[in-house]
């Protein structure tokens, strides 16, 4: 088996965990495998360096400096494995053999890094390379950053572009946790997560894995997550199912509004649980919904649309915070889920096109890794391939 093995900063945070990375990396090539290690700084290293510049500093002098946590850890590693008699090399930016290559702003050049790692590969099978996580280097040799995280990004694209058969990150966690254990009791392993869940998960905070290293995750390439304490790169932890991709979808069916308003709505915390209970004790499937200032707009299928009209409308009569409801039928859905793993600006990506076609937009709906645009279900075909222009 070819494998990367990231440690996090967690798994090299001080002497005997440094004992432990090198024990279970010496122990996979004695078994015969292939394997890349990609290192983070030792433990808080990156946010000490961070406090220490209280500086304007130039950027390429920030990157500089942040890159010593990594560039001391491959040294370090380097090191325990030569004590176990295994043959490695540090690698960084800098490096003659170093394969991360991004334009000054840190955008990865995928041909240029593509090519670069193919090239290390071929040396997988006599010594093992043990690169700065993290860290990139510009077509001008400066250092450049992947963003804070960015070793897991660096794993998995290594894992990608090496063609490995697993990409293993290291952490203090068993693996993907039904909670984050420092906050919640009683977590326990999830076994198995697809990208697409992990990635809604960490692009809100579940830190386990960077979204943006999800980004990199073929079919082809598995995906592990285990404890440092467990020892062993080959087996147990989490296993990170599927692959990243886009999704353009247009919804075969049209879809209805049913928009109530009232001044009150603003100050009534609990108004969209009741409204949402009420038109779902009529077995009627909201799709979305979304709120103004002033107003809460329920989207259902088309053929529900009147019966959820008289509901609200028996709401609204009745109660003074409400003023009026109303309908409007024969609404598009288009979802966009994934976006370029490069580019951040999902939303406005998606919704730019179609407000400058003059498409009406009756609501966008948004997360960190998908959109929904609400568009006139005649104007859907046009808008559905403007977007699919953009990826
Ligand atoms: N759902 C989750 N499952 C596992 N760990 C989680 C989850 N949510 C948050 N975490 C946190 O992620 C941490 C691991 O990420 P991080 O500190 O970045 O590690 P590393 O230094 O190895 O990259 C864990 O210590 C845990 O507190
Ligand atoms: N050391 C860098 C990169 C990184 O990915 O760290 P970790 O693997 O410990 O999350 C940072 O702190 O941002």
């Amino acid at each position: 088996m070819r494998v990367v093995a990231k440690f996090g900063g967690t798994s090299l945070g001080n002497g005997d965990r440094i004992n432990r990375a090198a024990d279970s990396i010496a122990a996979a090539v004695q078994q015969g495998h292939e394997v890349a290690v990609v290192a983070s700084a030792m433990g808080n290293t990156t946010d000490e360096l961070l406090d220490g510049i209280e500086y304007e500093a130039a950027d390429e002098d920030r990157a500089e400096i942040v890159s010593m946590g990594e560039r001391t850890s491959v040294r370090m590693l380097k090191g325990a494995l030569a004590a176990r008699g295994i043959e490695s090399v540090f690698l960084e930016p800098g490096s003659e053999d170093w394969p991360i290559i991004t334009d000054e702003y840190g955008e990865v050049d995928v041909e240029e890094t593509r090519k670069r790692a193919h090239a290390l590969a071929g040396q997988l099978k006599d010594v093992v390379p043990v690169m700065t996580g993290f860290l990139a280097e510009d077509h001008h040799g400066n250092v450049t950053t992947l963003g804070r995280g960015g070793s897991d990004t660096s794993a998995v694209m290594m894992g990608n572009y090496m063609d490995a058969d697993e990409v293993v990150i290291v952490t203090d966690v068993e693996g993907v946790m039904t909670g984050d254990p420092r906050v919640v009791e009683g977590a326990r392993n999830v076994g198995e997560i697809s990208v697409d869940e992990l990635r809604s998960l960490s692009f809100r905070g579940a830190e386990v894995v960077a979204p943006s290293a999800l980004s990199y995750k073929d079919a082809a390439l598995g995906v592990r997550v285990v404890h440092y304490q467990h020892g062993d790169l080959l087996t147990g932890g989490t296993s990170i199912e599927g692959e990243f991709q886009n999704l353009i979808d247009l919804q075969e069916n049209p879809v209805a509004c049913v928009t109530v308003a009232g001044r009150a709505i603003r100050n009534s915390p609990g108004i969209l649980a009741e409204l949402s209970g009420a038109i779902a004790e009529e077995d009627i499937n909201i799709e979305a919904n979304s709120s103004g200032m002033d107003s809460l707009t329920f989207y259902v299928d088309a053929d529900d649309a009147d019966d959820a009209e008289a509901l609200l409308h028996s709401r609204v009569v009745d109660d003074e915070t409400l003023s009026s409801v109303t309908v409007e039928d024969g609404i598009a859905v288009i979802r966009v889920t994934g976006g370029d793993p490069s580019q951040s600006d999902l939303a406005r990506r998606v919704v730019d096109p179609v407000s400058e076609a003059h498409i009406h937009l009756y609501d966008v709906i948004t997360s960190a890794t998908s959109v929904s645009v609400f568009v006139p279900w005649e104007d859907r075909e046009q808008a559905l391939e403007l977007i699919q222009e953009v990826f």
